[in-house]
C-alpha cells in the first residue's frame, strides 16, 4: 500500500500545489486522482517517484518511508506513463517497450521476446514492432507508452493523464484495454486525470481534489455519485448523476415477462393466449429478437419482419447495469426494454414502469446500506 501522509509540495515560488494532503491507496487496485487544472494532481504523483519531494509530510510504500531506499531502485518497482507516451523516437516500437529490462541487464534478445508479448497484451499488432513511434497513431503510442511501462514487471504503475490527447473513440478503447490488463495484472495503479467520466470508469477509489492541492473526498465511484461531499465535489460530478449512478446498480433482480415473447412462426391460438400484453416480442428459430408487435397485427404462421418495431439494444441481466435496462427502454418505440442471454437469445421483456420501481428499490437499498455502514463507524468510533 502507498500512504501519502499529511504531505505539503510548496514549490520556491511560494506556489503550495499540494496541501496536507493524505492519502491510501490501496493494493492492486487502480485510484483516480482527479480535479480541475492546477489542482497538485501531477505534483502528487511525482512525489510517488520521487521526481518532486515533498515540502512536509512523507510518503510511505509497504510501511516503509519511500526516502529510505535508492531513488533507482524505487523507480524501477514504478512503471511511469504519460501524456503522448514520450517516446524514445530514434528507437523502433520494439526497443522502446524493451528500453527498462535493457537498462536493468537483461539480454536483448530476451528483453525484445518479452517486449513483443507485451506488444499482444496490449493490443498491438505485431506487426509494428519495427515501425518508429512517428509512424503510429496517437492512440498506438498510447499503448506502446502503457507496454514500456509494464516491461519491467513493477508492483506500480503511475499514469499522468495517459489517454488525454486521443480523440474520444480511441480514448474508449484505451480505457477498456487498461481495466483489461488490469484484470489480468492486478497493479497497484495511480492515474491522473482531469477528466471525471474517466475517473468514474476507471477508479475503484477515486480522489477529487480542488485547488490548492486540497483533498476534497475520496471514495469509491458509487458513492461519490450518490453521496458528494460539498457543492464543489457535486459541481464537478457534473450533470446526470443521477442517471450516471444506475451504471452502478445491478440488472440482474428485474422481473422479467416471458408471456410477451413470441416465435415468428407461432400460431393463432399462441398469439391469442398472449394477446393481453399491448406488444409482443418476435423472436427468430433460436430465439434471438426480431422486433416488437402489437398482437393483432401479427400474422399467424408467417409475420413480416419488415413490419416490426425496432427493438432496440438488449441488454444481459446479470451482466449490465439497470442504467443500459433504462436506456433500452427509453430508446424502444414499446417503452420496454429486451434481455437476453449470453447469446443474444431472448429471456424476457421489461417495461420502463418496472425498471422504475427497481431504481427506487436499489436507492432505498443503497441508503440502508450507507446508514448501516455509518452506524457501524459511529460505533467503532464510540
Ligand atoms: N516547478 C514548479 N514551480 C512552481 N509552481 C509549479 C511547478 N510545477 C507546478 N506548479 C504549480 O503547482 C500547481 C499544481 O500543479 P500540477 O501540475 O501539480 O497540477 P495539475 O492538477 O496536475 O494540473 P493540470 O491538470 O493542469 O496538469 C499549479 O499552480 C502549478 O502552476
Amino acid at each position: 500500500m502507498i500512504r501519502i501522509d499529511s504531505v505539503t509540495k510548496r514549490y520556491p515560488d511560494g506556489t503550495v500545489a499540494v496541501d496536507r494532503l493524505s492519502l491510501e491507496v490501496p493494493d492492486r487496485a487502480i485510484t483516480v486522482l482527479v480535479g480541475p487544472s492546477g489542482c497538485g494532481k501531477t505534483t502528487t504523483l511525482r512525489m510517488i517517484n520521487r521526481m518532486v519531494e515533498p515540502t512536509e509530510g512523507g510518503i510511505l510504500l509497504d510501511g516503509t518511508d519511500i526516502r529510505q531506499q535508492p531513488v533507482n531502485t524505487l523507480r524501477r518497482s514504478m512503471g511511469y506513463v504519460i501524456q503522448n507516451a514520450g517516446l524514445f523516437q530514434h528507437r523502433t516500437i520494439l526497443d522502446n517497450i524493451a528500453t527498462v529490462p535493457r537498462l536493468l541487464g537483461t539480454p536483448k534478445k530476451q528483453a525484445r521476446a518479452r517486449a513483443a508479448e507485451l506488444m499482444e497484451r496490449v493490443g498491438l499488432d505485431a506487426a509494428l514492432a519495427r515501425r518508429y513511434p512517428y509512424q503510429l497513431s496517437g492512440g498506438q503510442q498510447q499503448r506502446v507508452g502503457v507496454a514500456r511501462a509494464l516491461a519491467a514487471d513493477p508492483p506500480v504503475l503511475l499514469m499522468d493523464e495517459p489517454f488525454s490527447a486521443v480523440d474520444p473513440v480511441v480514448r474508449k478503447g484505451l480505457q477498456d484495454e487498461l481495466l483489461r490488463i488490469q484484470d489480468e495484472l492486478g497493479k497497484t495503479i495511480v492515474f491522473v486525470t482531469h477528466d471525471i467520466d474517466e475517473a468514474i470508469k476507471l477508479g475503484t477509489m477515486v480522489a477529487v481534489l480542488r485547488t490548492g492541492g486540497r483533498l476534497a473526498q475520496f471514495a469509491p465511484p458509487a458513492e461519490l455519485l450518490s453521496a458528494p461531499a460539498d457543492a464543489f465535489v457535486e459541481d464537478f460530478l457534473g450533470a446526470d448523476r443521477g442517471i450516471r449512478r444506475l451504471s452502478f446498480f445491478p440488472s440482474a433482480e428485474l422481473e422479467l415477462e416471458t408471456e410477451p415473447i413470441v416465435a415468428a412462426d407461432a400460431d393463432a391460438e399462441t398469439i391469442a393466449a398472449r394477446s393481453a400484453a399491448p406488444y409482443l416480442l418476435v423472436t427468430d428459430a433460436d430465439g434471438r429478437p426480431l422486433g416488437w408487435s402489437e398482437p393483432d397485427r401479427l400474422t399467424a404462421g408467417a409475420v413480416d419482419t419488415g413490419q416490426l418495431l425496432d427493438h432496440g439494444r438488449p441488454f444481459v441481466p446479470g451482466t449490465d447495469s439497470l442504467r443500459t435496462a433504462l436506456d433500452g427502454a427509453v430508446l424502444s418505440p414499446t417503452g420496454r426494454a429486451v434481455a437476453v442471454d449470453g447469446e443474444g437469445r431472448a429471456v424476457g421483456v421489461v417495461s420502463q414502469q418496472v425498471i422504475g420501481d427497481a431504481i427506487r428499490a436499489a436507492h432505498s437499498r443503497a441508503a440502508g446500506a450507507a446508514d448501516a455502514a455509518g452506524a457501524a463507524d459511529a460505533e467503532a468510533v464510540r
